[in-house]
């Protein structure tokens, strides 16, 4: 360490994997977030904080799959059959008087008696208006069985699970008006560097607009955060750790900038001042010094400023870690194989996250790859994930993580 308590040469890097893994160990370390009780309709992207358990079954019983005609097996003898009750979708209806069928519709309950249903479209209907079957029937055809999705005490949705509309849905088919979900992690966005203006004011000598701000508060809403934006922070190390002290409650302080090795980063002196540090210099590119550690015991991770860098780190570290903090076990974005489309042939020591997209099956990548480039990510689809130090030619197979994994 230096005299301003900065490392010096850089030693080791530590590899993506195990930053991950540590960050997420202390995620599930972590005291649990209480829960609270929600409206169906306002649990969009929330975690569910207990299994969710059948209480019916699903369907409550056999019903048509068909617009036809229910029938015993047992009564099709090539004649017609008579039609004894129509029943409609919402009915309850009368057993199934022997030797008749009944005119069903799709949703409608079996009638009990019946063994299967025909579609009007293989049943023709004489002029007695009884009804003449051709095709050959099957036990159990068209009928969907009571209890074919869940049967009552089954555990539908585990505990951990992040509810999107689809598992809206399926409460909403268990006749669930309320869930049970962990609150809310409470995030304070800071953003250091005496450079930053907000958009909508004028820009003075040497200064750039702030746009990480925007990227993590609506990037931090849609994981179903509540942000307290603390605003922009001055490169000062006392107004540093004062407006990290008055922050107040929180579970997360997550901040760009300010965590290099540079004359006016203060981030990790201030958190190895009144808390800890763990400044890991990692294997990834971009992103490198992010930045992890405790402020008066309040966890705080440090993304490195640069635009790029901000979102790679935010997506493959700091969203997991808010993930598993909410209990959910899955927290790694689903990606796949392709062929790269462009060579890459001075790999470093950092695995590198290529701001890229899918064109003819093959990754192609944006032709400025610098840290600084947000709008590289904007015209991206996915990252493209290049080893350290793999020399890649064309049409070797990358690993292509899609941007739309990461962004809810
Ligand atoms: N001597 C060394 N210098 C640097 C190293 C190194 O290893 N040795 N690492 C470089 C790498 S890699 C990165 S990444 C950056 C990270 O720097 P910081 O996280 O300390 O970020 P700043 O220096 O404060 O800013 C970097 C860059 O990003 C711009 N920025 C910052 N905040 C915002 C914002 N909210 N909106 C838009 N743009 C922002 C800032 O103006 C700088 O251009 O360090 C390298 N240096
Ligand atoms: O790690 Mo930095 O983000 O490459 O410029
Ligand atoms: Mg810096």
């Amino acid at each position: 360490m230096n005299p301003a308590g900065k490392p010096g040469k850089q030693g080791a890097l530590m590899p993506v994997e195990e930053a991950l893994e540590r960050l997420l160990a202390m995620a599930g370390s972590a005291p649990i977030l209480e829960r609270e009780r929600l409206p169906l309709a306002a649990a969009q992207g929330r975690v569910l904080a207990e299994a969710l358990i059948s209480s019916l079954d699903l369907p409550p019983w056999p019903n048509s799959a068909m617009d036809g005609y229910a029938l015993r097996l047992e009564d099709w003898r090539g004649e017609p059959l008579p039609v004894s009750q129509r029943i409609f979708a919402g009915q309850a209806p009368e057993p199934l008087q022997p030797g008749t069928c009944a005119r069903i519709f799709t949703g409608a309950p079996v009638p009990a008696g019946a063994d299967c249903v025909e579609m009007q479209e293989n049943a023709q209907v004489q002029d007695d208006q009884r009804v003449l079957f051709s095709e050959p029937l099957q036990l159990g055809q068209n009928i969907r069985p009571q209890g074919q999705e869940t049967t009552v005490g089954e555990e539908v949705l585990a505990a951990g699970t992040r509810l999107g509309p689809i598992e809206q849905g399926l409460a909403a088919s268990l006749g669930c008006a309320e869930l049970e979900v962990v609150r809310r992690v409470r995030v304070a966005v800071l953003s250091t560097g005496d450079e930053l203006v907000e958009p909508g004011q004028p820009l003075g000598p040497g200064q750039i607009y702030n746009s990480n701000r925007v990227v993590l508060c609506s990037w931090l809403q849609r994981l179903g955060c509540e942000v307290l934006d603390a605003g922009i922070l001055p490169d000062d190390l006392a107004a540093t750790r004062q407006r990290l002290a008055e922050l107040g409650e929180v579970d997360l302080i997550l901040s760009t900038g300010g965590v290099s090795v540079g004359e006016a980063d203060f981030l990790g002196i201030a958190l190895r001042e009144e808390g800890e540090l763990a400044l890991w210099k990692l294997a990834i590119k971009p992103g490198k010094p992010l930045t992890f550690g405790h402020f008066r015991g309040v966890p705080v991770i440090g993304l490195p400023g640069n635009p790029a860098s901000t979102l790679v780190t935010f997506a493959l570290l700091a969203r997991p870690y808010l993930l598993r903090r909410q209990g959910v076990q899955q927290v790694q974005p689903l990606s796949f194989q392709v062929p790269a489309g462009f060579v890459w042939p001075q790999p470093g020591n950092r695995r590198e996250y290529l701001r890229g997209r899918l064109e003819n099956g093959q990754a192609i990548i944006y032709r400025n790859q610098s840290s600084g480039v947000l709008r590289s990510a904007a015209w991206a689809e996915g990252l493209v994930e290049v080893l350290e130090g793999r020399t890649l030619v064309q049409g070797d197979r990358v690993n292509f993580i899609p941007l739309s994994e990461v962004l809810d």
